[in-house]
């Protein structure tokens, strides 16, 4: 059944719905007297598609992925959107007076939640730190918990903000890895923001640059995976990124 959570002064607001594609159409968005952040902004993204959003610091990423998520409201266009989305953000945001497992099922107690927080810490390789406490975790096993935690609500929309950027860069490399394998079993819809281009072109089937508002690159990955960085087409559509983002290929 479709749910309008807010309504626009001008548009629909933010629909939710069973369905797992994204569309955007006409998202207009400003703080205050600013300039628009986001400028008639429209964008559809196919169910199960990877998309990874890059942008100049500042362009608005992050505010659509907080507008779509519904943590900021639509005041001008429509969004339309799955039900079960979760959100990862470059901070574990994780509970320190909770375990591990208790972060993952959040506000679900007893030894189903325990046994369905044990699914998921399997999967992303962390179920030997079941009972540990948040504070005694790395940076990348706190990231594995943020991870386990979107997917306990089984999402078809995953938003993903930078959430490898404070990690080094072999954690990061298998963080992109265990993203993708979770992507191909879950069949999510996925939205990741970063600032890395190569990032990007390793995990999404589509890459997208922001600017002014706008979606200014819409670029398709025609690789298949794993993506291989000296790859000539690879190294084509860095370039292409970069020049867009207006950082000089050396
Ligand atoms: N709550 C807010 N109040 C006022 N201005 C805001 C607010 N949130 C974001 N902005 C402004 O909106 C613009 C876009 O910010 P946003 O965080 O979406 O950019 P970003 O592309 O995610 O940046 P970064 O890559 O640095 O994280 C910036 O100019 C920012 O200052």
């Amino acid at each position: 059944m479709n749910h309008i959570i807010s309504n626009g002064e001008k548009g629909q607001g933010l629909l939710v719905r069973e369905r797992a594609d994204v569309r955007i159409s006409g998202l207009t968005k400003r703080f205050g007297d600013g300039p628009a952040v986001l400028d008639h902004l429209s964008l559809n993204i196919p169910a199960g598609e990877f998309v990874a959003l890059l942008g100049r610091s500042g362009s608005g990423k992050s505010t659509l992925l907080r507008t779509l998520a519904g943590l900021d409201p639509v005041e001008y266009g429509d969004v339309v959107r799955p039900t079960a989305v979760s959100v990862v953000f470059q901070e574990s945001r994780l509970l320190p007076w909770r375990r591990v497992w208790q972060n993952v099922v959040l506000g679900q107690k007893g030894p189903e939640a325990k046994k369905r927080a044990l699914q998921v810490l399997t999967e992303v390789g962390l179920v030997h730190r079941v009972d540990a406490w948040p504070l005694t975790l790395s940076g990348g096993e706190a990231q594995r918990v943020a991870l386990a935690r979107a997917l306990v609500r089984d999402p078809s929309f995953l938003m993903l903000d930078e959430p490898f950027a404070a990690l080094d860069a072999l954690t990061r490399i298998q963080m992109q890895a265990l993203v993708l394998t979770l992507w191909r079993k879950h069949q999510c819809t996925t939205l990741l923001v970063t600032h890395d281009v190569d990032e990007a072109l390793v995990l999404a089937d589509r890459v997208l640059v922001l600017e002014h508002g706008k979606i200014k690159v819409d670029l398709p990955v025609p690789l298949s995976r794993p993506r291989r960085h000296a790859h000539p087409v690879f190294e084509e559509l860095r370039s292409e990124l970069l020049q867009a983002l207006g950082v000089q290929n050396s």
